[in-house]
């Protein structure tokens, strides 16, 4: 290719990108026109100025974009004036474009997942930073230990833990330990193995950054499962039980319900430091991140408990294995979600189990979760919702919605199991009967179709989107009747039919009728 053409293929990105950046000018415009509209709902108001946000968010990465491919123009513009005797660059063209469109794949990859973070320095500066911050601050402090308490290692534990020899053993020799303090809690907090697998999300893929946290203390709903990694050290073979569990976070959206993030070193030092904090930055970054999450750093001798608030670092308190008092130091650390609570209240009184694996999707207010009905084996769906009292009249209000679109249409209308709505101290859930697939199982136009049922039963969905439809026995069936209205104007349904119809030609091609 001459570099002619690569200069050709510069400036075309760059009209593409104008192009793009026209019309996320036109979408913040659409928004801004919504939100002067009059009688908007609060629901509504938030969704859009989410979305303008995310809109400004996007163009900004656009015109970032844009600048670079700029200066790639001149570069490649300067390559093409006479080299006056110089030797010519050593880089091909095709090398250069190679480079250039590994840079745009990332920056399109940087666009799409703009609720991640990009840590901005290597672990070690991060760590030592903020260690000179913390010291100066006071905010680094040192556990002295209450001898008439318990600890978490006796003296003997303590030695041998100090005869690991790798990370993988320090992680195998203490998993126990806290999950024995979780045991005692009662919180139905597990701890899991997930060394060897990625879960925290970046930016940049691949990222400089580590991304496997070691251990991932949790709630089982919120975790995936993994199979245990392969190991041929004979002694790790042996520190490892048969009960060990290993997994990793089941979505990115419940990073807010993470009981702690763990980092193990043979000897902690600022680069270890630092990943904990690049951790914290990410799990505190962007939509549905948690102003705060709490992390664990440890090593064979002691362990820092982290405390991380809007991604910067805001405690650490550091304690020796051995020190009376860190059995409940630690125990205290751990976060206490309303979420957790709420799961578990919700299976006492519908006598559910829950376990890894379960969590089926979220919206803006709620969380669902397979369950089994211990009474009858049943596999069911709970929605949990909670935090704030508007959330949990929201659901009180799906509940019966629900219900009633049930009776009226039966076929296309998720059932709900009879009392099957609870409130509690923190939250509230909803009892589905059924476990539905995601809807790309079902053809186009049975959606359509369903719907179209839905209407000419005296239904109207009022929040159509293809996520609330879900697959059972192959066949659509409607989910989320918070907005849902039974007496309505019958243009309505038209509308709601028309974009339904626009969303199955967006999402498969396919012009429904
Ligand atoms: N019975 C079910 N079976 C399988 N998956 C389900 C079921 N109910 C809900 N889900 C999944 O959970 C996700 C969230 O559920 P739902 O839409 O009810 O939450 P929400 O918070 O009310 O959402 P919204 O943002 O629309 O208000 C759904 O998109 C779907 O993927």
């Amino acid at each position: 290719m001459s570099s002619t053409s690569d200069l050709d293929e510069v400036i075309h990105s760059i009209k593409k990108v104008e192009g793009e950046i026209r019309t996320v000018e036109a979408s913040i415009q659409a928004v801004d026109a919504e939100l002067k509209k009059d009688g908007l709902r609060e629901k509504d108001v938030d969704y859009y100025r989410e979305k303008e946000r995310q809109l400004r968010e996007e163009k900004n990465k656009l015109r970032e974009k844009e600048n670079k491919l700029r200066d790639e123009k001149m570069a490649l513009q300067e390559k093409e004036k006479p080299t006056d005797g110089r030797p010519p660059s050593s880089e091909t063209n095709a090398d250069l474009i190679s480079k250039l469109e590994s840079k745009l794949d990332e920056m399109l990859i940087a666009v799409k997942h703009s609720d991640r973070a990009t840590p901005q320095y290597s672990p070690a500066v991060l760590g030592q930073d903020e260690m000179t911050q913390l010291m100066q601050f006071k905010d680094f402090q040192v556990f002295e230990g209450k001898d008439d308490q318990p600890s978490i290692l006796s003296i003997d534990e303590a030695r041998a833990l100090a005869r690991m020899r790798t990370e993988h053993q320090v992680v195998a020799f203490i998993m126990p330990y806290l999950q024995d303090i979780l045991l005692e809690e009662g919180n139905n907090l597990s701890v899991y193995n997930s060394e060897e697998y990625k879960w925290i999300e970046t930016s940049s893929e691949p990222s400089a950054f580590n991304e496997k946290p070691d251990l991932l203390i949790s709630h089982p709903a919120f975790v995936n499962r993994k199979i245990p990694f392969q190991c041929d050290d004979e002694h790790l073979k042996k520190l490892r039980r048969l009960n060990d569990q290993y997994g990793v976070l089941a979505a990115w959206e419940l990073r807010s319900f993470i009981g702690l993030t763990c980092e193990a070193k043979l000897s902690i030092s600022d680069a270890a430091f630092g990943d904990v904090i690049n951790y914290g930055s990410h799990i505190c970054f962007g939509k549905h991140a948690p102003p705060m999450t709490r992390l664990m750093l440890f090593d064979k001798n002691e362990f820092w408990l982290v405390q991380s608030v809007k991604g910067a670092v805001g405690t650490v308190v550091c304690s020796k294995w051995t020190h009376g008092g860190s059995r409940k130091l630690l125990k205290d650390f751990i976060p206490k979600h309303w979420m957790v609570k709420v799961i578990h209240q919700a299976c006492e009184k519908f006598n559910l189990a829950i376990d890894c694996d379960s969590f089926l999707g979220s919206g803006a207010f709620g969380y669902v979760f397979r369950v089994n009905r211990l009474s009858d084996g049943r596999q069911l769906a709970l929605k949990v919702t909670g935090g704030k009292e508007k959330n949990i009249c929201r659901l009180e209000v799906e509940y019966t919605r629900m219900m009633k679109a049930h009776r009226m249409c039966p076929g296309e209308v998720m059932g709900v199991e009879e009392n099957g709505f609870a409130d509690f101290e923190r939250g509230a859930a909803l009892l589905m009967s059924q476990v539905g697939e995601h809807f790309s199982s079902l053809s186009p136009q049975s959606i359509m179709d369903s719907l179209k049922n839905l209407h000419q039963n005296h239904i109207l969905h009022g929040d159509i989107r293809l996520e609330n439809v879900v697959c059972v026995d192959g066949k659509p069936c409607w989910i989320d009747f918070a907005d849902t209205e039974f007496d309505f104007n019958p243009r309505s349904q038209a509308a709601e039919r028309e974009q339904l119809r626009g969303l199955i030609k967006e999402q498969y091609e396919y012009n429904a009728n």
